[in-house]
Order: C-alpha cells, then sequence, then structure tokens
C-alpha cells in the first residue's frame, strides 16, 4: 500500500504553533531527557546523591546492559498486551472525533493492575529475588529508553498510511523532527489495540508501582524489614496509580488522548520517564535510609490525604459535569454558557482556582518527597519537575481554552483569577 498521498503533501488542517520550544527542542528532548534518566537513577545510589557532584556518577558499560533486562521488559509488554484483550470490565466510547465516528476502548486497567499484583505475589512466593530490580534498574532503563525510540520511529512511518481526519492538529507541521517528537497520528491502533491508550495507562504505570515494590524488598534483603518511609512512599503512589485505573475511562477526555498526536514525547514520557523517574524516592531510600517520626509521618500522611481528596473530587467533579451537567451532584453548581454549547463551572472546585486538580497533584508530589527528609534535593525531583510540567500544561490548556471558548473564557478567568495555588498564581 502506497502511503497516504494527501498527508504525504501536508495538506492536513493543522496548528502553526509549536510546543515545546519547535525544533530545538525536538533536538535537545530526545538526547536530554533520556540521559536525565539515567543520570537521575545513578545519583539516587550514590553515596553523595548529589546532582550537583563533579564528576557525576556515570555508569560503567556492565552497569547500562544485563540481558535479563530486555527479557523482562518483552515480558511485561507481553503481559499487558494480554490483559488489554481480557473480556473483563465495560468497553467505552471515547470523544467524538473529526470524521464523526467514536473509537471503542476497553476499560479493564483496574483488572490488570490487580492481576499483576498477584502475580507479583506468586512470584515472590516461588522466591523470585524482587529485589533484583534495584541492579536492573540502569539496564531496564536502557532498554525502555531503546524500545522508545525504535517504537517512535515505527509510529511516525506508519502515520504516512493515515487518513489526513485521523492525524494530530499540532504533528503535521512538515518539519520531521518536529513531528516524529509531537506525534502525527492521534489514535494509532493496530486492529482493535489502541497504542497511545494502552502506553498512557499500563506499562508504564503499573511498572512503576513494581519497581516501587522491588526497592522495597531490596531494603527487606539489606536491612530484614521496610521501613515506614519506604512504606509511606510505595503506599502513596500505589495509590495513585490504583485511582487512575480505577478511573480509566476519565482518561479518554485528557488533552494527551483528545488533542496531542502520539510521537517520541508521549511514548518516552509514557514507557520510560514515568516508571524510571517518578518512583524516585524509593531508589533513593535504598541506599540512603531516613528515620521517620509518627508525628511527622502523620502529617505527611495528612498532607497526601489533603492533596488525594483535592485531586479526586475536582476530577470527578468535571468528569461529571461534562458526562451529565443535570447529574444531582453537579446540577446546582453556578456555570456560563460559551458559544460552543458547553458550559463552564465557576462554582465548586472549579471557582476555587481553574486547575484544582493540579493542585491536588502537587500537594500530593510533595508529600511523596517529604519522607526522604531535607538532606538531598533529588527525593524533590519530582515535585520540582512536575510544578513545571504543570504551569506548562495549564499555559497550554488555557491557550486551547481560549481558543475554543473566546469572550466566555476571559469571563471565566475574571470570575477566578488564580490558576493552580490561590493567591499566589
Ligand atoms: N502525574 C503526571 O505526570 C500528570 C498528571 N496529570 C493530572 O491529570 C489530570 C488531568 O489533567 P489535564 O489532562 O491536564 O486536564 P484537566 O483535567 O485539567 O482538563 C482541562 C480541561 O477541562 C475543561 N475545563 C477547564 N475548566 C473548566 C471549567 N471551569 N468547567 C468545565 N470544564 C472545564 C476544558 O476542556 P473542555 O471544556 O473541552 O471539557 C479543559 O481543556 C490532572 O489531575 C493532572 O494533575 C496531568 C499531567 C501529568
Ligand atoms: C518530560 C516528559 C517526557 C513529559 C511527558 C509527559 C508525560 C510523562 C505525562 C503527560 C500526561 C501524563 C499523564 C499521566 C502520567 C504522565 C503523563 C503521561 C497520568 C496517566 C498519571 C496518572 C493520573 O491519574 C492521570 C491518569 C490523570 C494522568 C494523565 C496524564
Amino acid at each position: 500500500m502506497r502511503p497516504n498521498s494527501q498527508a504525504l503533501k501536508h495538506k492536513v488542517p493543522h496548528d502553526t504553533e509549536r510546543e515545546f520550544g519547535g525544533t530545538l527542542g525536538a533536538i535537545c528532548i530526545p538526547i536530554f531527557l533520556p540521559l536525565t534518566v539515567l543520570f537521575l537513577i545513578c545519583v539516587s545510589r550514590s553515596p553523595e546523591a548529589s546532582v550537583l557532584q563533579w564528576p557525576p556518577p556515570l555508569p560503567s558499560q556492565d552497569q547500562l546492559w544485563d540481558p535479563v533486562a530486555p527479557m523482562l521488559l518483552l515480558a511485561w509488554i507481553t503481559l499487558h498486551t494480554l490483559l488489554y484483550f481480557m473480556p473483563l470490565g465495560k468497553v467505552s466510547e471515547g470523544l467524538l472525533l473529526r470524521d464523526g465516528t467514536r473509537l471503542k476502548y476497553p476499560i479493564n486497567g483496574f483488572h490488570a493492575l490487580c492481576i499483576s499484583g498477584v502475580l507479583l505475589m506468586l512470584l515472590l512466593g516461588l522466591g523470585a529475588p524482587m529485589g533484583y530490580l534495584f541492579e536492573l534498574l540502569v539496564p531496564l532503563a536502557v532498554c525502555a529508553i531503546a524500545v522508545s525510540f525504535v517504537f517512535s520511529v515505527y509510529l511516525y512511518i506508519r502515520s504516512f498510511w493515515a487518513p489526513s481526519h485521523a492525524l494530530a492538529l499540532g504533528g503535521n507541521t512538515g518539519n520531521p523532527l518536529y513531528d516524529f517528537f509531537i506525534g502525527r497520528e492521534l489514535n494509532p491502533r493496530i486492529g482493535s489495540f489502541d497504542l497511545k491508550y494502552f502506553c498512557e495507562l499500563r506499562p508504564g504505570l503499573i511498572g512503576w508501582v513494581v519497581i516501587n515494590f522491588g526497592m522495597l524488598m531490596k531494603e527487606v534483603e539489606l536491612r530484614g524489614s521496610p521501613s515506614l518511609a519506604m512504606i509511606l512512599v510505595n503506599s502513596f503512589q500505589l495509590l495513585y496509580v490504583a485511582d487512575a485505573l480505577w478511573n480509566e475511562e476519565a482518561v479518554l477526555s485528557t488533552m494527551d488522548i483528545v488533542h496531542d498526536g502520539f510521537g517520541f514525547m508521549l511514548v518516552f514520557g509514557d514507557l520510560a520517564w514515568v516508571p524510571f523517574t517518578y518512583g524516585l524516592q524509593a531508589a533513593f531510600l535504598v541506599v540512603h535510609p531516613q528515620a521517620l517520626t509518627s508525628l511527622r509521618a502523620a502529617a505527611i500522611i495528612a498532607l497526601n490525604g489533603a492533596g488525594y481528596y483535592i485531586f479526586r473530587k475536582s476530577n470527578s467533579q468535571k468528569n461529571q459535569f461534562r458526562r451529565d451537567p443535570s447529574h444531582p451532584t453537579v446540577a446546582r453548581l453556578e456555570t456560563i454558557a460559551t458559544a460552543t454549547g458547553k458550559r463552564l463551572l465557576v462554582s465548586g472546585w472549579w471557582g476555587f482556582v481553574r486547575h484544582p486538580n493540579y493542585l491536588g497533584d502537587l500537594l500530593m508530589a510533595l508529600a511523596w518527597s517529604l519522607p526522604c527528609g531535607f538532606s538531598h534535593l533529588l527525593p524533590y525531583f519530582y515535585v520540582i519537575y512536575f510544578t513545571v510540567l504543570l504551569i506548562h500544561r495549564e499555559d497550554r490548556d488555557e491557550r486551547q481554552c481560549r481558543a475554543k471558548y473566546g469572550l466566555a473564557w476571559d469571563t471565566y478567568c475574571r470570575r477566578v483569577p488564580y490558576r493552580i495555588f490561590p493567591y499566589i498564581y
């Protein structure tokens, strides 16, 4: 079959604005971020654990490679592909596409998490050395990065066979480097297997908590029992991942699924960045144990609880409102009309700040770092990166909403002046 000629001539509707620093970003980010992943893992296990130490703790050649790593990764991706097709849970429809159709998605991610948990316990019962994941972390990250590159090349090439309505508006600039990076095709599928939806929530997100568990088991190997700090980090992050999978259907209306193409940025983010940097606190704690008083632990649990409450309530309120504005839980909230026919909430959580869900997410991120104490910056990497990511994301969303809702969006901004942090930002 010949590539879609219309797509090749770039006669496809597209956004002219380029994200993430345009071509320069598209060249630098794929070089810089994979190195950052390896650098951060190495720092987390070095005695100094300082991101500023010089020379940086670089891995030796034999630390980079372990033949077990690609086999484990392959087994993991195969397992989750099989679980994706499991006839459990319901099938939901995504938002309306440009060609007027809707795609169908299996909602069985939470089942996949539970089955992964059961398999993990079975392996543990059979004496599998889970703590070995600590030694395997760098080789696994190397393989995940390699898979991200190969997979993104595949996605870029196959996008030339996609019809123009299946391409993302932001990923068809005609600049190959930028389009490879940002993603051309919106919802690439092999049959009914949706590659973006699969990667967004399954192998990487569930892989992250499995790696965390491996760090906990390494601590048990080294010190006989897991520390309170390690238990908190594992529990908080498991709650976050379980929540994402429990509410899997909500991901169908996120910017990533609805608007962004599937290119290197998301592939690498899902398969390498999330599993190997979001849980750095657990890797840090293996080599840098921290004592935690019950009082401090209680305060950190309260902070995570408050963050989770704001995150979940605000996300659920908006999702409910978008699905059924007449539902009793949202019907009495004050709203403003927009020219598109959709309404915007101006009371409840979305009348407090314009992104209450980001606020809750950031409070949780802080709670994940605090069990690691204040002696090192590394465990705070996630909350710092995440603040930058969400401020940038808020800005992107704001531009999209202004383009969508025009004057109504300006009215909303006047009614709700703060973006994420009340009275600050
Ligand atoms: N851990 C991580 O790495 C990441 C986590 N996240 C989390 O993912 C979650 C989803 O975030 P994200 O996808 O960025 O977007 P949001 O869930 O914040 O959704 C933004 C959309 O909501 C709608 N909206 C905005 N304001 C209103 C309003 N007042 N009333 C009704 N609808 C409104 C608009 O879409 P429309 O009007 O078209 O419905 C807007 O485009 C967040 O909790 C975030 O913290 C996000 C990125 C990374
Ligand atoms: C630096 C870099 C490579 C950034 C790429 C960004 C991605 C890591 C994130 C973009 C949006 C994401 C979301 C989640 C994870 C991180 C990425 C992929 C998410 C699945 C985490 C769990 C949440 O509950 C969520 C489902 C709302 C969320 C969706 C967005």
